[in-house]
């Protein structure tokens, strides 16, 4: 069943007057992993932003699961099943990946609370399960401000993988990790993908390349266009306003 998970219909944001995002159409299917590019200022991050609530609609709607998210707040919009992973990881520093996923296992509940009890098993399994996805089994027991940069970025990954999102928004998961991580990072995305819809925001086209099924380009707050990657970097327009861009700055 092909059901699409977020639809989003003649979306404008205005700020000021200026349209960060103008008109815009787009929609995904539940199960996709989908790829956003565009040059700065596109209109990238307020897509994002609208789409978990922090920001609202001037003009238009975003469905998620086919409910219109207009009048509810960003929490609320959480609860749905939409989570955000910021392009810096938001882990507490002085504690271990364990006990960052087992706050996140456990949100309702007291930090303290969840610090000082012993956690019943299942919780427990479904640690154990997130530290072998994100691959730090390992460094289960390390601080976690003793990390690499990209091992912060897998367990802020995995702390949202905690709340069972369906509808993972990672916004440009990459930035300042080594050849390696990227890569890993890369493989991680896809094997996520065969249980989530994830929406990717990235600025590094060999990782794009890596991970791409499907890509949509954005430019001045409006789907320039979409399709495979092969696709979308033969687009006349799309050389012209991003990647020909991108080679003027790196020759
Ligand atoms: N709160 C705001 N007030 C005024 N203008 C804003 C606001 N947020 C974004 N903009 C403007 O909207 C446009 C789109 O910004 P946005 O950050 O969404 O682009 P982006 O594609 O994420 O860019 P980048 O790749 O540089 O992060 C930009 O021109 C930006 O200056």
């Amino acid at each position: 069943m092909n059901e699409k998970i977020l639809e989003i219909d003649n979306l404008t944001v205005s700020f000021d007057g200026f349209n960060a995002l103008n008109n815009l159409n787009f929609s995904m299917e539940r199960g996709e992993l989908r790829v956003i590019i565009g040059p700065n200022g596109a209109g990238k991050t307020t897509f994002l932003d609208v789409i978990t609530g922090k920001v609202k609609p001037t003009v238009g709607q975003v469905l998620f699961k086919g409910k219109n998210l207009r009048r509810f707040r960003e929490h609320q919009i959480a609860r749905f099943g939409i989570g955000r992973k910021f392009q810096t990881p938001r882990v507490y520093l002085n504690l271990t990946p364990r006990e960052n996923l087992e706050l996140s296992c456990n949100r309702q509940k007291n930090v303290f609370s969840t610090l000082l009890k012993p956690q019943p098993s299942p919780e427990r399994k479904t640690v154990s399960t997130l530290l072998e996805t994100i691959g730090l089994v390992v460094k289960a027991d390390t601080p976690a401000g003793l990390l690499s940069h990209g091992e912060k970025q897998w367990l802020e990954i995995g702390m949202l993988l905690a709340q069972s999102p369906d509808l993972l928004l990672v916004d440009e998961p990459v930035a300042g990790l080594t050849d390696e991580e990227t890569l890993l990072t890369g493989e991680l995305l896809v094997s996520l993908a065969e249980s989530h819809s994830i929406i990717v925001i990235e600025h590094d086209m060999e990782f794009v390349r890596q991970i791409a099924r499907k890509v949509t380009v954005l430019h001045e707050g409006s789907v320039l266009c979409e399709g495979s990657i092969e696709e979308v970097q033969n687009d006349p327009r799309v050389v012209e306003v991003y990647l020909g861009t991108e080679e003027e700055e790196h020759p």
